[in-house]
């Protein structure tokens, strides 16, 4: 039996039943006992003997799939070919397609878009290499590339394991920003095989998102991409998760009163979204944070084999604060947390400054989970769905692409991500913004509209974009 992982309300199961030795009526019966209620029977094949069904099966709660599914496989004379679900179905022969502009009815459409017409559309490119961008899908394409070596907080799972996620972040550069994109997941976890094989793909494409790469090589990775490439290269999981972090800690201030220069922070993970989380919190004017790791506060008068923490270091805990979260904690105004589930406790948070902002970001499971604080936090995010305040990178990366691909930016830089954040803040109004809300969701289409203005704006005036889009020379007052 081919069994997958089981999740969602109701499963389909394929089973073969021996008309001789069962009625299909004791198959209900099993089901029902076991907790599952059978919304609907599809007859596959049936003969003399034996008859193929497809049962879809409601359940009430996850832990009821596995009963079913033993009450059936105990029944003389029924075999269970497949057990499946919704997300499984759905993902049969993958999540997206490629599709033609234009359809080919005849020679003459044949010879235009293939050979020998196609032909003078090369050369053209060929004399002005430029012309890539209005004559080919360079100029609405990025590629999102993966290792598969720090999956979701799944791991390293590899290159294949990895295409699901990758096919899921194209669905969503389509339908929110109508950027199309390409799940390219790489055979290699070498750091300069990745540099060499991504600088060979890139003609094809307007930027490139780096996703679900492991630190510390996602740094250096991305740092020579960007040197190296024309067209932006950003990393979702640091800098999509900054942006969209920012976006939430601004409309968390406001709702304390408190600003950003004089607020402790303590970021508690320093690996890829903690790093670049600082950063763009230095960007903002943030003085005093402190950076926590397994080994306690990272503070510039220790030594550190990683580079990218003597380097994170040098910028950060000024008071040079030493020991472990516990200790650090004590009187910061934020916490926030990029590192793994359940480290921090509620004791830890009752030492904090008065209306605590607590944004415990670790997936699946939280630093903390809220129903532990929700009574003595002032505002609560998670990255999870189920809770309120999602910060997820899902609300920056549709936007951020349409707007370098639009203004055909050479790099993403750091005014260009502050200028996201703002535009996600500032689509919750003061009249809508409450401890529960104060980043808005994924489907608020005021979003990607308005980063991508703002962050055109960004580009221009850091002189990064090679073109004005005509809308936004209109409001820029330009020709
Ligand atoms: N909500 C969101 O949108 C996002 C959430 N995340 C979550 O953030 C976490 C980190 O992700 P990455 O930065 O990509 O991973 P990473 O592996 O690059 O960094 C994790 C860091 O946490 C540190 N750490 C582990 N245990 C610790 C402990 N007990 N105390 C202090 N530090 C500890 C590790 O040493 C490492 O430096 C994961 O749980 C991930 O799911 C990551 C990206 C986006
Ligand atoms: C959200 C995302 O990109 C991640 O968890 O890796
Ligand atoms: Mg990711």
């Amino acid at each position: 039996m081919n069994q997958r992982n089981l999740d969602g309300n109701s499963i389909i199961i394929r089973l073969e039943m021996t008309t001789k030795d069962i009625k299909f009526g004791e198959v209900a019966s099993a089901i029902s006992e076991a907790g599952g209620d059978i919304i609907a029977i599809d007859v596959i094949s049936t003969n003399q003997d034996v008859s193929v069904r497809d049962l879809t099966v409601a359940v009430t709660d996850s832990q009821d799939n596995s009963k079913i599914i033993e009450a059936v496989r105990q029944l003389k004379g029924v075999s269970i070919v497949n057990v499946s679900d919704r997300t499984f179905l759905l993902h049969l022969g993958g999540k997206i397609e490629v599709t033609p502009k234009t359809p080919i009815h005849n020679r003459e459409d044949l010879s235009r878009v293939y050979t020998p017409d196609v032909a003078r559309v090369c050369s053209a490119i060929s004399e002005e290499p430029g012309k890539a961008f209005s004559l080919t899908i360079k100029r609405n394409t990025v590629a999102v590339v993966s290792d598969g070596s720090a999956v979701l907080g799944l791991g390293n799972i590899g290159p294949r394991a990895a295409m699901p996620v990758m096919e899921g972040k194209a669905m969503l550069f389509k339908q929110f920003a109508g950027v199309d994109a390409f799940p390219i997941c790489l055979d290699t976890q070498d750091t300069e095989e990745i540099i060499r094989t991504v600088k060979a793909i890139s003609p094809a494409f307007g930027g490139i998102n780096l996703e679900d790469i492991s630190s510390p090589r996602c740094f250096e990775i991305e740092r020579r991409l960007n040197e190296e490439l024309d067209i932006p290269v950003f990393h979702d999981d640091q800098h999509g998760t900054a942006v969209v972090l920012y976006a939430g800690l601004i409309n968390a201030l406001k709702l304390v009163g408190k600003s950003i220069e004089n607020v402790k922070i303590v970021v508690c993970g320093i690996g890829a979204a903690g790093v670049a989380c600082s950063n763009i919190l230095l960007s903002a004017g943030a003085k005093r944070l402190i950076g926590v790791d397994r080994d306690g506060a990272i503070v510039r008068t220790n030594s550190y084999e990683n580079e990218v923490w003597t380097e994170y270091a040098a910028r950060t805990n000024p008071d040079l604060e030493k020991g472990s979260l516990r200790e650090v904690i004590r009187d910061a105004d934020v916490f926030i947390g990029l590192s793994r589930g359940n480290l921090l406790t509620r004791e830890d948070v009752q030492t904090m400054a008065d209306n605590p902002i607590v944004f415990a970001m670790a997936n699946p499971v939280p630093e903390i989970m809220p129903a532990l604080v929700e009574d003595i936090v002032a505002v609560m995010a998670t990255g999870r769905s189920d809770y309120p305040n999602q910060i997820n990178n899902v609300l920056c990366f549709p936007g951020m692409f349409r707007a370098v691909l639009d203004c055909r930016a050479t790099e993403i830089n750091e005014e260009m991500k502050l200028a996201a954040a703002q535009a996600i803040a500032s689509s919750i109004s003061d009249e809508e913004r409450t401890r529960y809300y104060i980043i808005p969701s994924v489907f608020n289409d005021k979003v990607v509209k308005s980063m991508r203005s703002r962050v055109i704006e960004a580009a221009i005036k850091t002189g990064v974009a090679r073109r004005v889009p005509r809308e936004q020379a209109r409001e820029g007052g330009e020709s």
